[in-house]
């Protein structure tokens, strides 16, 4: 298996208006790791979401959801436990609304064992996220345990969500899987503000560094990706301009999938950033996580253009 991400899919209910007006939604499917999935998918390596779903109408949609775009889903179970899901306000402007629908779902209640159970060990790539072990206690240690088992490139997003983890236990699963990291990839501002107390992108960087990450994307929006590695090179890529920004959400998260998608393949740190940095721009055009997801074409077209 070239990428293997562990996390929560979730239904989505997503809407232009605002969250506390609307009263009718769009029904997709998103979550951080469906959509890191998915993108990881387009970029033609073989990829598989470990997780569980309930034993509901939604669950089975979500499987097939995933099926449909090229996701690998032997390892997407039924187990005890609802389907997750959210509502979402999607804004052009990125501030988020989220409603989360999620406490006690199936997938909250992962453990070491669902990572035992998957390919972690073998893939070439492993996508963690810090949403993954906000979840419950037992998906924390889930992904502990597959940082610490994965024998190819671990990539980790630290995806803070003040609604789900406070910043300590956020920075403790960071440090805890830094080490292993062959790739951190955190948003400023988003995740440096409470993960390292600054929003200056140098200095997160250095701090991702310090904690034993072999290299880290600091994304910053539309300001593009600070790359530095633990050799001591930094390299800013910029971002690619989006022409109309429909909404934000999904675009970290395509970026992550990407990078995942193009390191499997082959393809070097730089390479695989500006590929994330095309599909998050392409992303910015669809509502919803998933809504508009970036062929491997579109990608190879922009980053020509952007050379
Ligand atoms: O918050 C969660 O737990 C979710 O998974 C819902 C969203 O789909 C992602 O959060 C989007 O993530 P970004 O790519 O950072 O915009």
């Amino acid at each position: 298996m070239d990428v293997v991400v562990l996390g929560e899919p979730l239904v989505e209910f997503s809407t232009a208006a605002s969250l506390d007006r609307a009263d009718l939604f769009h029904l997709s499917f998103s979550g951080d790791a469906l959509n890191a999935s998915v993108a990881a998918a387009a970029t033609g390596a073989s990829a598989a979401l470990v997780t569980r779903v309930g034993a509901d109408e939604f669950g089975e949609r979500l499987v097939r959801f995933a099926a449909g775009h090229g996701v690998d889903t032997r390892w997407m179970v039924t187990g005890e436990g609802s389907t997750g899901a959210y509502a979402l306000g999607a804004d052009p402007t990125g501030s988020r609304a989220f409603a989360y629908m999620r406490a006690g779902s199936a997938a909250s209640r992962m453990g070491p064992g669902d990572v035992d159970r998957s390919p972690v060990s073998q893939a070439g790539v492993v996508l963690l996220s810090g949403v993954t072990a906000a979840l419950s206690p037992s998906c924390d240690q889930a992904v502990r345990h597959a940082a610490a088992t994965a024998r190819g490139k671990v990539v980790y997003d630290p995806n803070f969500r003040s609604r789900l983890t406070g910043p300590e236990a956020a920075r403790d699963v960071l440090e805890a899987v830094a080490p292993h990291a062959a790739l951190v990839v955190p948003s400023c501002p988003g995740d440096s503000g409470p993960l390292f107390g600054t929003d200056d992108p140098q200095e997160v960087l250095r701090a991702c560094l310090g904690l034993g990450a072999r290299a880290a994307a600091v994304t910053m929006g539309a300001e593009g990706v600070l790359l530095g590695t633990e050799d001591g090179s930094v390299l800013h890529v910029p971002a690619i301009p989006a022409e109309s920004v429909v909404d934000q959400t999904g675009a970290g998260d395509a970026f992550a999938g990407t990078v995942a998608g193009w390191l499997a393949r082959g393809a070097d740190l730089v390479q695989a950033v500006r590929a994330g940095t095309a599909a998050a721009a392409i992303s910015l055009h669809g509502q919803g996580g998933t809504g508009r997801v970036a062929t491997t074409e579109e990608i190879h077209a922009l980053i020509g253009e952007a050379a």
